[in-house]
């Protein structure tokens, strides 16, 4: 997209500075083709950036805004108003596109209203068509962009997150750990693993085993708001969050090995208890798959030593 604007505007100012005499929009169009080739360079290397997709709106409205005022009308320049807001919500999505769409309308009527000869009847007549066509295209744009949105956040659900009990999946632990995490020198791992839970599903059956897994997520949410949590197995969750020091992830980890001792879920008229045994590490520059690997050693010491138990490697002071 950058090297088509940027080549169109290229070859429209050439031909506005060469026939036209529009110094300004010459100099603009020139501007703008510089930053497409910069825009376009910079996303060869980098992941583009929100900044550059609002310089590029703003700057090829300035554009147009100018064209209109100063190009003659016959020139037809006022018809790339007609695109913009296309450009907005596909570059900036719905709350930009509403706010720019509208700003664009009122500035080009100003612009325009200078410009139609206002008694004539044919003007009002060109100029309420053109009101129509383009709030027509800002409609559409609106609601194409508003039902690609959601469709994209679902998709993004349907791939992220786990289906049964609404937490993370692998998947999306990965990207978080990867991608979204930045800071990892405080970061601490918890994998946690119901105890006997074979057992609730052979006793109560699969559905129940199923409502267990929701309450349960739902309590490692609320009990582990600071930090996130992903199911990573049939009945295995593992926690990521930054903590100040050991000794309070260890205090977090104690927390929820203590709310799911004292969570009692109700089914089929029957009270079932749970117990969790917790693996927790911390994060030493090693790769995901080696902190899961060390976070599985210390789960498997608590399934050991007797289960409903915390363990860890990391030495506390003190
Ligand atoms: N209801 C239900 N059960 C599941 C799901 N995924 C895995 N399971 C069951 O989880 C159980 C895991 O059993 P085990 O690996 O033996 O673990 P456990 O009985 O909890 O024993 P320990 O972990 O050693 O304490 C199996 O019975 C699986 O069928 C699920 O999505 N829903």
């Amino acid at each position: 997209m950058c090297i088509c604007f940027g080549f169109l505007s290229l070859v429209f100012a050439v031909f506005n500075l060469s026939v036209n005499n529009l110094h300004l929009v010459g100099g603009l169009e020139v501007g703008f083709s510089l930053l497409c080739l910069y825009i376009f360079k910079h996303s060869q290397k980098h992941y583009p950036k929100r900044w550059h997709a609002i310089i590029m709106c703003l700057a090829i409205s300035l554009i147009v805004l100018c064209g209109t005022y100063l190009a003659p009308l016959k020139n037809g320049l006022f018809l790339w108003t007609f695109i913009l807001p296309i450009l907005y919500y596909l570059l900036l999505g719905r709350r930009y596109g509403l706010i720019l769409s509208s700003a664009l309308l009122f500035l080009q009527l100003m612009v325009l209203s200078q410009k139609l000869p206002h008694s004539s009847f044919s003007a009002f007549n060109i100029g309420l068509n053109l009101l129509f066509v383009y709030i027509s295209i800002w409609a559409i744009s609106h609601v194409f962009e508003g039902n690609r949105a959601d469709f994209s956040k679902r998709l993004k659900n349907l791939a992220l997150l786990d289906p049964l009990t609404g937490a993370g999946n692998r998947l999306s632990m990965n990207q978080y750990f990867e991608v979204e995490l930045r800071d990892k020198s405080q970061l601490y791992l918890f994998l946690l693993d119901l105890d006997y839970f074979k057992q609730i599903n052979d006793q109560y059956g699969h559905e129940v085993g199923d409502k267990v897994l929701v309450e349960l997520a739902t309590l490692l949410r609320v009990t582990f708001a600071k930090g996130y949590v992903f199911r990573v197995g049939g009945e295995e969750f593992s926690l990521m969050s930054n903590f100040d020091s050991p000794q309070a992830a260890l205090a977090i980890a104690e927390k929820l090995r203590l709310a799911i001792q004292n969570k009692h879920i109700i089914a089929n008229g029957e009270t079932i208890k749970l117990t969790a045994s917790i693996g927790v590490v911390q994060y030493q520059q090693q790769s995901l798959s080696e902190l899961i690997d060390l976070a599985d050693k210390q789960l498997y010491k608590a399934k050991e030593t007797g289960r409903n138990e915390v363990c860890t490697d990391i030495l506390v002071h003190g």
